[in-house]
């Protein structure tokens, strides 16, 4: 008798087992440089889908055709410095896996602030070509992250020879060292440089990957100064005081001939109208931005309006 109950007890909690694997997920996926639209994607799985599938899924959601050049890595960071990484093997687990990150690392895991995030992650990354079967033990490094290395090295500045956000914060302010500190953040890829809330922009004359949905999301509901200087935060600020203030609002942008005024006006278009698209507002707004246009070009100024 005592046996049978035993055995009871026993299918009973086979069956919870059972039911409590098939449980579903949602494992993220960071895409750093793969995507230029999302920053992850997320993916439904059990405790028993294994790395293998999950990466198939990821690759079909980001639209990468051959997977055999696709790989997912555990990632752990801290503060933008990669710290260690692996390559996951096809029959890991990931929800496990994530089930046993430390919680209160992965608090901060979706902060993305001055130094990058801090926690574990996947990240779907292409398998190297000198090395296409990395290792699946930990390796560490002491270098930023090169799956985020672009966004990364924007958002934390360099602490040997300072460089200023904001040409305000000089500590000895004059001609030489405005045009040295412009100059140093040009040279390490940071076009932008604020005076207070004005925006100076030294025109790249080549592409830079700053402008994709990651930094839409970055710079939406920012106050100025918060993050490093763009051109996305000027059309936030204006946008969000004008509902903010009920007022009209006008960015002038000036420069000379070939500077970037048609552009910068293009990007801040670009951003309104990824404001507008959230919903927040009611899609008139987007209606209202479009409408707004023509943007004045008076010899070597643009003035944007944007009337509420
Ligand atoms: N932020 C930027 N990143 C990359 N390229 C840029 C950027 N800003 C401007 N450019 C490039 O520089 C060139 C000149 O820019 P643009 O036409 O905007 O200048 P402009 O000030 O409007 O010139 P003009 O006053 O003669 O009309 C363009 O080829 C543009 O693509």
């Amino acid at each position: 008798m005592l046996h049978s109950v035993m055995d009871y007890g026993t299918v009973g909690n086979r069956a919870l087992v059972q039911r409590m694997s098939r449980e579903t997920n949602m494992v993220r996926i960071y895409t750093g440089p793969l995507s230029q639209e999302h920053e992850f994607v997320s993916v439904e799985a059990e405790k028993v889908t294994t790395a293998d599938d999950i990466l198939k899924t990821a690759c079909v959601k980001m639209m990468l055709h051959s997977v055999m050049d696709y790989e997912l890595a555990e990632v752990f960071s801290t503060g933008g410095q990669l710290c260690k990484e692996r390559r996951l093997e096809d029959g890991e687990n990931p929800v496990r896996i994530q089930l046993l990150w430390p919680k209160i690392v992965n608090a901060d895991h979706d902060r993305l602030s001055g130094g990058g995030y801090t926690g574990y992650r996947f990240y779907i990354r292409k398998k190297t070509l000198e090395n296409p079967h990395r290792t699946s033990g930990w390796v560490e490094y002491n270098e930023p992250n090169p799956m985020n290395n672009f966004l990364t090295a924007f958002l934390k500045p360099p602490i040997i020879n300072k460089e200023y956000s904001d040409l305000c914060n000089l500590p000895d302010f004059n001609e030489r060292t405005l045009l040295d500190n412009i100059k140093s953040r040009f040279l390490n890829s940071n076009i932008y440089t604020y005076v207070g809330s004005i925006l100076i922009a030294v025109n790249p004359y080549k592409f830079f990957p700053l402008y994709n949905p990651k930094y839409v999301k970055l710079y939406q509901s920012k106050r100025l100064g918060e993050m490093p200087p763009h051109i996305f935060a000027i059309a936030d600020a204006a946008f969000y005081t004008m509902l903010r203030n009920k007022s009209n609002q006008c960015i002038v942008i000036s420069g000379e001939s070939g500077s970037g005024k048609t552009e910068s006006t293009n990007l801040l278009l670009h951003h309104l109208t990824a404001l507008s698209h959230k919903g927040l507002h009611g899609s008139g707004v987007e209606q209202t931005i479009l409408g707004a246009g023509p943007v004045l070009e008076v010899g070597s100024y643009c003035c944007f309006f944007l009337v509420e």
